[in-house]
């Protein structure tokens, strides 16, 4: 406890000598501030200090005292432990006592029994006796005394004993206590040294610290002192300059006394001033006010009228969205070609910057704006059926068409072709591009799978067989891509007024019944095309290449028949080819791309007219497409623009082109519909044409050996311009040749000419009920003479390996050229009374009823042999007044005017002398 007292009283005091240090710490701070203060404060604190060193001090020599008592105790105690060393001592005299005692009684007994010895010998002896037995009282005595002595020593020696117990235990506490307070005191001694160090390192500090005090104090004096001095020199200047600043303080109130006065009339005047402006501004107000009125009754008036304009609008975009399907509806009425223009994006290696269309909306028109002029001057604005966007998908395009295609199941004819210059996405849209994913299937997979899907999902009512023809046109020559032998034949062409619809009859027709044959077969075409474009360096963009899917259904129910046929084109590209830039066979090429899309303009051109000759038969792409663009047949047209700068002048071409194109009216399509009585009827008829055929070349051998026709010179003339007669043409023919065996250089050509594939068209054409009457043939036949007849033999033979192209315009080096005018063509157009009409007249009793009138008129006898002059009598009634028109509107070629009306001049005089019509040949024409 007293330790525990000791060490907090200990750590009070180290405690408080903390907090006087701290205190004198903090107060250090102050000293600068307050230092006469603060060394009151510090003297205070030192004193307190003392003060505690001080009890320290009390309490140490407190402690010093306890432990001289301790010493004390521990004297008493070794004094105590002198008292048990001597109370051990006599027990130990005690017992040295007792074995005394114990000798001595031994030693009376022993006497005893050398008293009995001696009581024998008292008897000897009986004096001796008394003697020993006072001496034996005295031992008794001296023995009892003894005892007692030794129970008061034993008592005392038991008291010593416990005593000495008690004080062994008191001093072993004690030892312990002293053992502590030594360990105490020499703790105590090390602390009361450290103290002192440390107060004498306190003194030390305390004597620095004073000593720093002192000098800071006296520092800060000095500075006082100066400070104090330059404070009242400061004072002494402030005083100067705050009589100086009074004199103008005054001086100054009296400005601003005269200012205030100044101001005290100004606002006055201001005062005045405000009350007019109030006055007028309650005025402005008032006006405000009305005005407001008045314009929120022109606001709410002119809500209303915007109100009736929105509605107006409204009805406006209704009318106009009525007026478009009106439109549409009437261009469907007048079979109008339908123009769509699809523009394709760009692709990643062109120049993404710069393009040259722009779509204004969804209303079909685009703007094709010229790199070299700048602003609105340059902008051409053209419209089609609808313009599709670079980002059209193939998806959104073929729904555009759906309809259209769809309706061949309905028995139209459809034709869609694809028109555009090279690399501007024409394959794409058809077909696709190569290794197309199900999404980038172009327009003839689509449309053959959806025809698929109908035909199924109409298989109740109707019987669908649906069949496949391939092929490309290259170099006028026809490939078939799906035949076993590839693409190497060249195939002809029949009018496709044929019961079976085919214009192509020798391309190999094949019937497909699912998706995966049509994905087979195109890809055998596709293969067999693409084959061909190694071979022919990129031949795919210098074909055409044609897919027709023909469509027969029978109506479950009525038996009657539809037939429909969809034609694919994709043309080849429409780029003008300078000619000085290529040579050869890519000349040749050029130049027969030129002339099919010439000839297609033509056709266009003549379809817009409305003329009463269509010059199909200029190429062979308008050959096989004449029943899907004259015969009532439904057609649409890809324009397709690359949106290039570099193509601009192209563009504007082919967007020309297009334009002209719209505004073609075909005429109300009809759908080949037959009942089953009519079908049959047709079919007999073309039995019966095939009779009469036969019978034809039957007359015409007989006529070859009639002496009369051999020498008729007039009936071979006009027999050659009645050639639409499938008779009578073949008999021109045969007299034509037989002329030839006997003439001269010119008749050669012709022969040479005449044996030429393209024959096969004019023979083909004997079959045709509405061919013109004086095939384009012909008249090419007859310019070849023409021309060919002018040059050196040598020259001719070089050129007669193609005599097309010897015949064809190269005048003009820059356009597409149709060396066969429309007005050239159309001297010898077709007419209802034509031969072939009067023929059926001849053959069909009913119908030579009806014409009873004029063949009384005539006086027509009634055998073949004597109806001829009486056909070509007709023939000249009905050429004559259909004179070609002598202007046409597509622009003459420079040199071709003197060059047509020599060849025209020349071929009057050399080869035909039968027709004295006036006529305009050879007027070449250019699309653009
Ligand atoms: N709408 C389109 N989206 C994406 N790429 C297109 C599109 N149209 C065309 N292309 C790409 O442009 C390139 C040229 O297209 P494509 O071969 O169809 O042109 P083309 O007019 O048929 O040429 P050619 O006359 O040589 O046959 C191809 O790489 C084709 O994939």
């Amino acid at each position: 406890m007293q330790q525990n007292n000791l060490m907090k009283a200990r750590e009070e005091k180290y405690k408080s000598r903390i907090r006087v240090l701290e205190a004198l710490a903090s107060g250090k701070i102050h000293v600068a501030a307050e230092p006469v203060h603060q060394m009151k404060m510090e003297k205070e604190k030192f004193e307190e200090k003392r003060q505690l060193l001080e009890e320290d001090l009390t309490k140490l020599t407190k402690d010093k005292e306890s432990v001289t008592r301790l010493t004390k105790d521990k004297e008493d105690m070794a004094r105590l432990l002198n008292d048990k060393e001597d109370i051990i001592r006599l027990m130990k005299e005690k017992e040295e006592m007792a074995r005394l005692m114990k000798e001595k009684e031994d030693t009376v007994s022993l006497k005893k029994g050398k008293d009995g010895d001696r009581n024998q010998s008292a008897d000897e002896h009986i004096a001796k006796p008394i003697m020993y037995k006072d001496e034996l009282i005295s031992l008794m005595k001296e023995k009892e005394n003894y005892k007692i002595t030794i129970m008061k020593l034993k008592l005392e020696l038991e008291a010593m004993k416990s005593s000495c117990e008690k004080s062994h235990s008191l001093l072993e506490t004690k030892s312990e206590d002293v053992l502590n307070l030594l360990k105490d005191k020499e703790n105590s001694g090390n602390i009361i040294s450290q103290l002192r160090q440390e107060l004498a390192a306190a003194r030390r500090s305390h004597e620095t610290y004073i000593q720093d005090l002192k000098t800071t104090a006296l520092q800060e004096n000095r500075d006082f002192e100066q400070r104090i001095k330059e404070v009242e020199l400061k004072l002494e200047d402030s005083t100067k300059r705050g009589r100086y600043l009074e004199e103008l303080l005054e001086s100054r109130i009296k400005t601003w006394e005269r200012k205030e006065i100044m101001l005290n009339q100004f606002v006055g005047v201001q005062m005045q001033n405000i009350q007019d402006l109030r006055l007028s501004s309650v005025s402005i107000r008032h006006e405000i006010q009305n005005c407001q009125k008045r314009w929120s009754e022109e606001l709410s008036g002119l809500g209303k009228s915007l109100k009736i304009l929105a509605n107006a609008s409204e009805k406006y975009h209704a009318t106009l969205e009525e007026n478009r399907k009106l439109f549409n509806e009437v261009q469907e009425l007048k079979g109008n070609i339908r123009v769509f223009c699809r523009i394709r994006p760009f692709l990643p290696n062109e120049d993404h910057k710069s393009s040259t269309t722009e779509i204004t909306g969804d209303n079909g028109e685009l703007i094709l704006a010229n790199p070299t002029k700048i602003g609105k001057e340059g902008n051409k604005l053209f419209k089609f059926n609808k313009v599709l966007g670079p980002t059209t998908s193939q998806d959104e395009v073929f729904k555009d068409i759906q309809p259209l295609v769809r309706s061949v199941l309905d028995g139209y004819n459809v034709c869609i072709f694809a028109y555009g210059q090279t690399g501007s996405g024409k394959t794409y849209t058809m077909t696709g591009p190569e290794d197309a994913t199900e999404e980038e299937l172009g327009v003839n997979f689509r449309a053959l799978n959806d025809l698929f899907l109908i035909s199924r999902n109409r298989g109740d009512t109707f019987n669908y067989e649906v069949s496949v023809q391939m092929i490309e046109i290259y170099n006028e020559q026809i490939h078939d891509l799906l035949g076993s032998n590839g693409s190497e034949k060249n195939l002809g062409i029949l009018n496709s007024s044929r019961p079976n619809g085919l214009a192509v009859p020798d391309a190999t027709l094949h019937p497909v019944n699912s998706t995966t044959d049509v994905i087979e077969l195109m890809r055998t075409g596709l293969g067999n095309r693409s084959v061909g474009a190694t071979a022919l360096n990129e031949r795919s963009s210098r074909s055409h290449s044609v897919v027709t899917v023909h469509v027969q259904g029978v109506d479950l129910k009525t038996g009657a028949t539809l037939r429909g046929a969809l034609h694919l084109v994709d043309l080849a590209g429409s780029e003008r080819v300078d000619r000085s830039a290529v040579a050869g066979d890519r000349l040749k090429e050029a130049q027969h791309i030129n002339k099919s899309l010439s000839a297609l303009g033509d056709v266009i051109f003549s379809l817009s007219q409305k003329t009463s000759h269509v010059p199909y038969r200029n190429s062979k792409l308008t050959q096989v497409l004449q029943s899907s663009l004259g015969g009532h047949a439904k057609t649409l047209m890809f324009v397709q623009i690359n949106p290039d700068v570099s193509s601009y002048a192209e563009s504007l071409s082919t967007l020309r082109f297009a334009e002209r194109v719209s505004g073609v009216e075909l005429g109300a399509a009809k759908a080949n519909k037959e009942g089953k009585d009519i079908r049959e009827f047709k079919e007999q008829l073309s039995l019966l044409k095939d009779k009469i055929a036969k019978k034809d070349e039957e007359i015409n051998q007989l006529q070859t050996h009639s002496p009369r026709v051999k020498t008729g010179k007039r009936v071979d003339s006009l027999l050659k311009h009645s050639s639409s007669s499938p008779g009578i043409s073949s008999l021109g023919s045969k007299i034509q040749h037989r002329r030839t065996a006997s003439g001269g250089k010119a008749m050669g050509l012709i022969s040479r000419a005449g044996s030429d594939a393209d024959n096969f068209s004019e023979i083909s054409d004997r079959h045709s009920e509405t061919s013109s009457m004086q095939s384009v043939d012909d008249i090419q036949q007859q310019r070849e003479i023409t021309v060919l007849s002018k040059l050196p033999e040598d020259e001719m033979g070089s050129n007669s390996a193609d005599p097309e192209l010897a015949s064809f315009g190269y005048a003009d080096s820059e356009g597409r050229l149709s060396d066969i005018s429309d007005s050239g063509i159309s001297m010898g157009t077709e007419t209802d009374g034509s031969i072939s009409s009067m023929i059926d007249f001849a053959l069909f009793p009913e119908q030579e009823k009806i014409a009873s009138t004029w063949k009384e008129q005539e006086n027509a006898p009634n055998t073949p042999k004597d109806r001829l002059p009486k056909v070509t009598t007709r023939v000249q009634k009905a050429t004559t007044p259909k004179t070609a028109p002598s202007s046409s509107v597509w622009p003459k070629s420079r040199d071709s005017t003197p060059r047509s009306s020599a060849s025209a001049s020349t071929r009057r005089s050399t080869i035909t002398q039968a027709t004295s019509s006036p006529r305009t040949l050879n007027t070449p024409k250019r699309w653009n």
